[in-house]
């Protein structure tokens, strides 16, 4: 019952969604675009970490259904923009809304309500080795439950047959008594995103999601994470060193170096130049 309630509540939803999402012709704002579509909005952020301006000067908008990946060299600035826009880094400039909620002035309550709308993957794959898979996965309702169910779940595991469907959609419906250290890298990464899936998020942040895994399984997982946003329109940003499966895979790119936006541009618009002058290491003047 509860069960045929949630997937009727994911349908409206994913309906409502596609209702909104329109063929964009670009990053601009389109005719049609709408402000509630707005997933993700950053005006004028800079982000000073230590004596690094991490980020200078950051205009984005992210918008509901978007598949969005974010490139540049090392030190670009590209896990900053991922926890800024998962309020876990806050804007020395600038303001930074998600989902409505601006960071800067929203109360705690507020930023963790909305933190919990937000689902993120990291590179490490962010799970707990010694759990079972099912405790790994239901980490991403803890947010949403009272303290006592919380830690009741450790000892006995709640929502057992929702978690059993988030592994099925991941691939790994076998393994939800597994311990989770003893999972290949390809299956953790699988369990984080059987954990987002839990949660339900109306967005997915995600850094650098498949560097540590072998070219073949992270391909498959980046289509795993393409599908889930495709299926129910969720807006997906992820970081990528990957660059051709950056511009095979979504369709907005933006080019981040030094702290800066180089370009935000859909793929078919995107030149080579652009993407190897991105990447291309600067000459020490005189050394020509
Ligand atoms: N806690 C910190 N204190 C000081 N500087 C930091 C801190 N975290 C990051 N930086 C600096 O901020 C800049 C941006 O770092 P960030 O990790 O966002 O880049 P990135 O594009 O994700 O790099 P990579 O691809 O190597 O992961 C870098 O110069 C980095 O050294």
């Amino acid at each position: 019952m509860i069960a045929m309630a949630r997937d009727a509540e994911q349908a409206r939803r994913r309906d409502r969604r596609a209702e909104r999402a329109t063929e964009r012709a670009g990053p601009e704002p389109q005719a049609g675009d709408r402000d509630d579509d707005i997933v993700f909005e950053l005006r004028e952020v800079s982000v000073r970490l230590g004596q690094v301006e991490a980020l200078s000067g950051v205009d984005l908008v992210v918008r509901s259904g978007e598949r969005v990946a974010i490139i540049g060299p090392s030190g670009a600035g590209k896990t900053t923009l991922i926890s800024l826009l998962n309020g876990t880094t806050a804007a020395t400039r600038g303001e930074v809304r998600a989902l409505g909620c601006p960071y800067g002035r929203a109360s705690a309550r507020h930023i963790r309500a909305t933190q919990r709308r937000i689902g993120t993957i990291h590179q490490r794959f962010d799970v707990v080795a010694q759990l079972r898979t099912v405790h790994n996965v239901n980490a991403g309702r803890l947010g949403a439950w009272p303290f006592w169910k919380a830690a009741l779940s450790l000892l006995l595991p709640r929502d057992v047959p929702r978690v059993r469907e988030a592994l099925a959609q991941v691939g790994i419906r076998d393994k939800l008594h597994e311990r989770t250290g003893d999972l290949s890298g390809g299956e953790q990464q699988r369990v984080a995103i059987a954990r987002v899936l839990v949660q339900q998020p109306e967005a997915i942040l995600a850094d650098e999601p498949v560097a540590s895994l072998d070219p073949t399984r992270g391909l498959e997982i980046m289509k795993l994470l393409l599908d889930i946003s495709a299926e129910s329109e969720t807006a997906l940003l992820a970081s990528l060193h990957d660059v051709d499966m950056a511009l095979d895979k979504f369709e907005r790119v933006v080019g981040l170096r030094d702290g800066r936006i180089v370009f935000d541009k859909r793929r078919e618009n995107l030149h080579d130049d652009e993407v190897r002058a991105l990447y291309a290491i600067e000459q020490p003047p005189g050394s020509a």
